[in-house]
Formats: structure tokens, sequence, C-alpha cells
């Protein structure tokens, strides 16, 4: 039985976002204090679950959020992964915000691995949105290896280093290049802001994914950096065959870029 008293602490940080044939149940904000290059930022942190179970939060019943945390502990949560939502300064009314719709890497974004950008992308777009004053990143923890997993992109990455580019890689493997979806991400995004964003990516499915929910993306800020002999030929099939854009139109952007 969960004592009412830690109901009443969490109630009101537990809401539900109801989708077409599912439901998100989002907890926070919870106040995030991050060291970003030394200086002390504060984020206000979300997460959201997946309720495919549809006793996990039932919208009549008056104790949900008691019903939700009775079920918590069986339900053996860190086997899979449950995805975030930074945000930054006033971001449901600010005009101008920032959002960065990140699909987790655990090789470069926790390990910082140079084979890809990715580690790179997610600390320079938290400073972005930070320096713009409003915005969100978005971490999406179902999205290992474009959707593929963790342990396929390990055997992708051994593909690899007998030559297969990322994409042949994948699809030797019997993936599609990219099978990454991000309409839970953009459910919560709309109930977190309604007013126009920019997106940060060089990926265009990226602003398509965002249009087709009825989004108001109007701009793109792209965002390319850490160029190495190790990332190269990663980089380089991202504009070649995943439809990648450059930052300038009709240069190859990498000759520009000094590789380390
Ligand atoms: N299959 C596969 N996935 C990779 C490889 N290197 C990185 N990734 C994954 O590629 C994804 C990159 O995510 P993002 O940086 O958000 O997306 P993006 O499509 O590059 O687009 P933008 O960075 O927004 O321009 C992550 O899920 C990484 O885990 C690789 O060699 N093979």
């Amino acid at each position: 039985m969960i004592k009412p008293e830690i109901v009443s602490i969490l109630q009101n940080k537990i809401k539900r976002i109801t989708m077409n044939d599912s439901t998100n149940i989002l907890v926070g904000p919870i106040t995030l204090p991050v060291n970003l290059d030394g200086e002390t930022v504060t984020f206000k942190w979300y997460s959201w679950l997946k309720a495919t179970e549809e006793d996990l939060f039932p919208s009549e019943a008056q104790e949900a959020t008691a019903a939700l945390i009775s079920r918590l502990s069986s339900l053996n949560l860190a086997a899979g992964q449950q995805s975030s939502v930074l945000v930054y300064g006033d971001f449901e009314g600010s005009d101008e915000a920032l959002i960065r719709m990140h699909s987790i890497c655990h090789t470069g974004d926790i390990f910082g691995s140079k084979r890809c950008d990715c580690g790179f992308q997610l600390h320079q777009s938290m400073k972005m949105i930070v320096d713009n004053g409003s915005g969100a990143l978005f971490y999406l923890a179902n999205h290992e290896g474009r959707g593929i997993g963790l342990f396929s992109k390990a055997m992708a990455y051994i593909l690899q280093e007998e030559g297969y580019d990322t994409v042949e890689a994948n699809l030797e493997l019997g993936f599609a290049d990219d099978v990454r979806n991000y309409e839970d991400a953009i459910s919560v995004l709309q109930h977190l802001r309604q007013k126009p964003v920019t997106l940060i990516t060089n990926n265009p499915k990226k602003m398509d994914a965002l249009k087709t929910a009825g989004m108001n993306t109007v701009k793109r800020v792209p965002l390319w950096g850490d160029v190495s002999s190790f990332n190269e030929k990663y980089l380089r099939t991202k504009v070649a065959r995943s439809g990648h854009l450059e930052v300038v139109k009709d240069t190859d952007f990498l000759e520009n870029i000094k590789i380390v």
C-alpha cells in the first residue's frame, strides 16, 4: 500500500499525454544543475514512460498516481530505456526556442568515442540552448544505433572495420538504414510547447517528422564538428547516403575542416 503522503508529493509532477493508440506518462520537472564547461547551469529534467498496459495509469481512477507507483517496483524499468528531456528557460512562452532531438549513442555520448560526432553534438547543443536562453534537449534512449540497438551497433562497427559504410552495415544486418521513430518525443514536445521551434540538426528526416506531426518547426540550425580521421567516413556517409544536409550548399564541408 502506497502511503498517501508519497502520492501527494508525486501526483502534481505526473502528467498523462494521450496519443492515438497509447499514453505517455511524463514525470517532472525536476531541478537538474549541470556542469557545462565549468559553469553550473540549471535545467528542468523530465522523463517519460510509454504506458502500453491499460491499467498502468488508469484515466478514470482517482488514485492513478498510487496505481502507477504501486506497479513501479515490478516493472523492471532498468531493463528498458526511458527517454529524457532537459528544458531550459521559459520554454513554453519564449518566442525563440531551440530544440535538439538527440538519439542515444552509448559509445559517443558516454565514452566520448571519436568514431562518430554524437558526443560533440550532445554537448554543443546543450550550450547552444543555454546561449539561446530557451530550449529543450530531448535525449531519445530507444534510438541506439539509429534504432538498431547497442548489440547490433557493435556488430555494425565490426563490419565497418572491414570496409562497409554505416548504411551498408545496417542493411547487411537486416535493418533499414534508419529505424527511428520520433512520435513519443513529439507528443512530449507538444505538451511542453505549442509555439514554433528551431531544430538543431543536419538531418532533414527529423524536420519532416516534426512537420508531419503538425509541429510548427520554422527553422533548422546545422551542427557539424569534431571532425577527425576517425569519423570522416561516417560523416561523409551521412551526407552521401543518409541525406544529411551540408553546412554550405554545393561545398564539400569536410574539405574545409582540418582533419586532426
Ligand atoms: N547503426 C549505426 N548507428 C550509429 C553509428 N554511429 C552512430 N550511430 C547512431 O547514430 C545516431 C545519431 O543520432 P543523432 O546525432 O541524433 O542523429 P543524426 O541522424 O546524425 O542527425 P543530426 O545529428 O541531428 O544531424 C545515434 O543513435 C548513434 O547511436 C554507426 O556506425 N552505426
